[in-house]
């Protein structure tokens, strides 16, 4: 029997103060990430990737935003209901992240070092400089004791994201937030922080949600992944179940344009249009006005989730005679 997930998202509406209106932006998610794996969450900008993640880890501004509804269970406790000592207790500890840039977990007047203890002592923990070494190794630094002494703008981008890596990895949290975490580095760098990553997930039987842009990140080291769009998650299953097919056009779409990136694809392909503003969200499907597949009913009613892939989509007209093949 599958063991209880690490982190379960159930009905979850988020609306924020947009132009002086409280403005639905999260509009019904449901999510799961299985302990030991990785979930990615794909989307283009302004799909609400960020708005979900940080309102119910209450990393945004508490009056900017209002939880309308839902339950956030993180290893069957409930974030929603946390007081704020006990969200600062859990956040870095059992819930870790890795930011888009090193700079953004990095104070440049301290060295590496002073970054490791302090992570202990937030916590109350005694310093364990074994497990430093343990996880700089892990990550690959070499020269471990220079770098300790390195101050961040003596170490290069990548050195700089290895670092806030094993900064998040070293107590050991259950659970790890990468927010873009290969955007901000060389090309060349990003297969080896995606290794990292994967290679971290397996040692360490660490949970983890890695938010991203980019289709090759995802396909290269999640287990499952959700397609979000408009505040809602179009699609939500195994990565190679949902992308071997494309069921739902926007995944589809998102294929295509992958494709076309790439030069596998005998056309050149782009979505035409963009994503709406929650301002301009409608009782439909927010993705019907680009979407090639769409009918009457798109513009009434967000769909229901249908099940798929062990997850499920969202669409009233979906690719179902065999899904559309990406191989
Ligand atoms: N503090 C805020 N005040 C008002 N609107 C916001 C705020 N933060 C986000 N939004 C709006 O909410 C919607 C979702 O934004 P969000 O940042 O979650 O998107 P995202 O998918 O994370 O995008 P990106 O990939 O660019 O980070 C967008 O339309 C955005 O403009």
């Amino acid at each position: 029997m599958k063991s209880k997930p690490i982190l379960d998202i159930r009905d979850y509406h988020v609306s924020l103060w947009i132009q002086e209106m409280m403005t639905p932006v999260i509009r019904g998610v449901d999510l799961s990430v299985n302990r030991g794996e990785i979930l990615g969450i794909l989307g283009e900008s302004g799909s609400g990737k960020s708005v979900l993640l940080k309102t119910f880890l209450g990393l945004m501004k508490a009056s900017s935003y209002n939880i309308t509804s839902g339950e956030v269970l993180f290893d069957g406790l409930s974030l929603l209901d946390l007081t704020l000592a006990e969200r600062t207790a859990l956040l870095g500890k059992e819930i870790a992240f890795i930011f888009q840039n090193p700079t953004q977990t990095l104070s440049p007047f301290k060295t590496v070092s002073w970054h490791f203890k302090e992570v202990f002592r937030i916590h109350g923990l005694d310093y364990k400089i074994e497990k430093v070494h343990e996880v700089l190794k892990d990550v690959g630094i070499q020269n471990i004791t220079a770098v300790l002494n390195m101050y961040p703008y003596q170490l290069s981008g990548g050195m700089g994201q290895r670092i806030a890596i094993a900064l998040a990895v070293v107590l050991n949290p259950k659970l790890i937030i990468a927010d873009e975490p290969t955007s901000a580095i060389d090309a060349s760098l990003k297969l080896k922080i995606l290794e990292l990553l994967s290679k971290i997930n397996t040692k360490y039987n660490t949970s983890m949600i890695l938010v991203t842009h980019d289709f090759d990140v995802i396909k290269r080291i999640t287990h499952q992944t959700a397609v979000m769009y408009g505040g809602i998650v179009m699609s939500y299953g195994d990565t190679n179940d949902l992308f071997s097919k494309a069921v739902h056009p926007y995944t589809l779409g998102l294929i295509k344009c992958a494709n076309a990136l790439k030069g596998e694809a005998h056309e050149i392909y782009q979505l035409e249009g963009y994503p709406k503003s929650p301002l301009a969200f409608t009782a439909g499907c927010p993705f019907a006005e680009r979407c090639a597949y769409k009918s009457s009913i798109c513009e009434t009613v967000i769909p229901k989730a249908e099940s798929f892939a062990g997850g499920y989509y969202r669409c009233c007209n979906p690719i179902l005679e065999g899904g559309f093949s990406a191989k």
